[in-house]
């Protein structure tokens, strides 16, 4: 038996990564074990490879019999082998961060490299950075010297590195650092795989530098443990291939564009035929509001329906595998945007302005009126949106297209 041990494992993708890495060519379970069951688990030695999480990456190294010299040089040990002379301990997350680095483009030698955070992850990524050549190594630490109050003296960090578990599940949204505050920056990697993309990381891609996100380092370290697991060396092309298959499950498919559009009605009917939740953010509202749109927007009015519908996608983008079909000027608030971004593969519905609906759509007046709401609200699709797709012909042609383009990646 093969697995990982760790204290809370609740959202753990690893199961589903290893399985799809060697084509489920051993078992590999979760095993949550206690700070008092550690110690009696490890002697029992029922297993033949384990991986390590918080918080045990330092604490399982006196259970070990020997350990490799990467887990020695950064101290801490994330694989585990079970060899007839003992227990020995291996680090795969150096390996694993420098794949994230490569695969985004992100290079250290001649750096200066800011690194949040001070846990066992930052140990593996402060030890790969530094073999690679940055000039200069800031780590930054709530307490430490160097914390987010005195970070400004730091504003020329050129690569930005998260190693914290702030702005994940389910405290999607949340960041330390505004990446305004560092003008000189040209990469930024975040271990967080849940989100699939942080706010820091949507930042960064905004911004056109360099981005990577954690579920690459985190499908690449497994990779990495598996190759000790079953000792072999496979090729590392298995790290993307699985990456992709990751994010074609968890990923949501965000429907965005004009009111009338057909976005709730193709929505719908995707969601049936991937097998995901739909969520309407239009039903959702009326369901909490307990009327109808046209009746929040005629009693309480638009600045009350824009409230449930910021809170609708705030609770739902973080979610994953949903099918979310949002209203037309769902768009317009950056929150939104990024909160829409951060699980999703957003598509942008376009229809001829003549063909929107327009029934039941307190701002949809007539054609001049809404030819001006395109004008406006164009660059906010097209800024938010992945894909593009035209429903301009039959519905069910529209609909064909869109699995065609889902089922491509
Ligand atoms: N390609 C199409 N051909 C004909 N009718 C369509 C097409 N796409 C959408 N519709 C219709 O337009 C109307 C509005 O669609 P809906 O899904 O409610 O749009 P949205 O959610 O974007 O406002 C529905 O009656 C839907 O059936
Ligand atoms: O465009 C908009 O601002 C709106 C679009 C509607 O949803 P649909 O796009 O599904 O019609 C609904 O959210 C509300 O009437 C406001
Ligand atoms: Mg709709």
């Amino acid at each position: 038996m093969y697995g990982l041990i760790g204290e809370k494992l609740g959202h753990s993708y690893s199961v589903l990564i290893h399985q799809l890495l060697t084509n489920h060519a051993y078992q590999y379970e979760l095993i949550e074990l206690s700070q008092d069951s550690l110690g009696s688990f490890l002697e029992r030695k029922s297993f033949e490879g384990l991986n390590v999480t918080i918080p045990y990456k330092k604490t399982v190294i006196p259970f070990l019999k020997g350990i490799s010299p990467e887990a020695e040089k950064i101290g801490s040990v994330n694989t585990i082998l079970s060899k007839p002379e003992g227990l020995f301990g291996y680090n795969t997350d150096y390996a694993g961060f420098l794949y994230m680095a490569k695969r985004a483009g992100v290079h250290f030698s001649g750096k200066k490299v800011l690194i949040m955070g001070t846990g066992g992850t930052s140990a593996a990524v402060c030890a790969a950075v530094k073999d690679h050549g940055a000039r200069d190594i800031i780590v930054v630490s709530r307490s430490g010297q160097v914390n987010y109050q005195n970070l400004d003296v730091h504003h020329d960090s050129q690569i930005i590195i998260n190693t914290t578990p702030v702005g994940m599940y389910p405290h999607n949204g949340e960041t330390l650092i505004d990446l305004e505050d560092f003008p000189d920056c040209e990469g930024v990697l975040d271990v967080i795989y849940n989100p699939l993309y942080t706010n820091l990381v949507l930042q960064a891609r905004e911004k056109k530098l360099a981005f990577g996100g954690g579920l690459v380092m985190l499908t690449a370290q497994a990779k990495y443990a598996s190759d000790l697991f079953l000792n072999q060396k496979a090729d590392d092309s298995i790290i993307d291939v699985t990456v992709e298959q990751m994010i074609h499950r968890i990923q949501n498919i965000v429907f965005i564009g004009m009111p009338g559009c057909g976005k709730s009605t193709i929505g719908k009917a995707i969601a049936e035929l991937t097998g995901r939740k739909f969520i309407d953010t239009d039903i959702e509202i009326v369901h909490r509001a307990g009327k109808e749109i046209s009746k929040i927007f005629s009693d309480d009015g638009e600045s009350v329906f824009r409230r449930f519908e910021r809170d609708v996608i705030q609770e739902k983008g973080k979610e994953n595998s949903l099918v979310i079909s949002t209203g037309g000027g769902a768009v317009l608030d950056k929150k939104n945007r990024m909160a829409l971004r951060q699980n999703g593969k957003v598509i942008f519905l376009e229809r001829n302005v003549d063909a929107l609906s327009m029934e039941g759509r307190p701002l949809s007046i007539n054609q001049a009126g809404l030819s001006q709401m395109y004008q406006y609200r164009l660059p906010f699709y097209e800024d938010c949106c992945d894909e593009r797709v035209i429903n301009d012909h039959l519905i069910d042609i529209t609909i064909q297209e869109i699995m065609q383009k889902l089922e491509k990646k």
